[in-house]
């Protein structure tokens, strides 16, 4: 993508409101990611899309405006397999933050160590056509196989379309697996639907399978406040307790026709995890598991 002819895009809300809910003490926003900035930061090649910057400082506001104690910072398409801007924001967050990679599937063992000590803590393996050229899983399961001395888990982005073809890769990934948006499941379809009990027979296939209980913003066809979404996805969080992740998606990267209120997002959280056992362990316990586990 040639970055001086097309629009930077914006898919962030610009004054999220403060939500009604708060997180309990030590909560984690799991799943996020940092835009630039670009003059430091410059975006891949390959990026699909060219988003305004949204730097470290616009993340560490929104973490503290919401509520948020700590960030898990995933590495956005847009830059690649450059992880530096991923890593500064890192840095700069005062062990605030943790995050996870994109890496060319050649890194040696010395690249690896140093994202460890960067504060990275697992692989993105991105599956989506509109964002990725390749996604080569003769490769990844390599880099997978690699990554175990580390103590790193693989974070998996797919679409609830190539589940079924997913499954005999997914089987053997030898680290525990994340899967980000529980792989984009219909909502529409209600709780019983053939694409989350899909999804469900995956998490039940393996107790080493987490997932991300994210984005109603993408996944809903109601829109805020979301009901379909929670409809489906409380059970989840009922049934997989141990093993779920919550986190905001800001900055929405590719919503810019949808911008959520980040504080919306947030009221979701009692509707899916209704008490504070679940609130802890979605927030707070699972994962510092995965991202701090030296503290646990
Ligand atoms: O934030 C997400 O998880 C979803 C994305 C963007 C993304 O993953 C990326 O750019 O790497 C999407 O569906 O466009």
């Amino acid at each position: 993508m040639t970055t001086d002819t097309v629009a930077r895009i914006v898919s962030w809300h610009p004054a999220p409101s403060k939500p009604r809910y708060t997180p309990p003490p030590g909560a984690v926003d799991a799943h996020c990611h940092v835009f630039g900035p670009m003059a430091d930061f410059p975006f891949s090649a390959k990026a699909k899309y060219l988003p305004g910057d949204a730097g470290p400082e616009m993340l560490f506001a929104l973490r503290d405006h919401l509520g948020f104690s700590r960030n898990v910072i995933v590495q956005a398409s847009c830059h690649g397999t450059d992880n530096a801007a991923t890593l500064n924001a890192i840095a700069k967050s005062n062990g605030k933050a943790r995050g996870v990679a994109v890496v060319d599937p050649a890194i040696s063992d010395a690249e690896l160590k140093a994202l460890h000590d960067g504060g990275i803590r697992g692989v993105r393996f991105n599956f989506l056509k509109r964002l990725v050229d390749d996604a080569p899983k003769d490769r990844f399961l390599e880099v997978a196989h690699r990554i175990q001395a580390l103590g790193w888990h693989v974070v998996i982005y797919f679409e609830a379309d190539i589940l079924e073809e997913m499954l005999p890769f997914l089987a053997t990934i030898p680290t525990p697996i994340v899967i980000d948006h529980m792989g984009r499941p219909s909502m529409s379809q209600g709780p019983d639907g053939a694409e989350i009990t899909a999804f469900k027979a995956l998490m039940d296939s393996r107790d080493d399978i987490w997932t991300k209980v994210t984005c109603p913003d993408r996944l809903s066809a109601q829109g805020d406040p979301w009901d379909d979404f929670v409809e489906v996805v409380r059970p989840l969080v009922e049934r997989y307790s141990d093993r779920v992740l919550w986190g905001t998606d800001w900055p929405h990267p590719n919503m810019q026709d949808n911008v959520p209120d980040d504080g919306h997002l947030v009221d979701v959280i009692p509707r899916i995890a209704v008490t504070p056992e679940l609130q802890r362990k979605l927030l707070v316990d699972n994962p510092m598991r995965l991202y701090w586990a030296e503290q646990t």
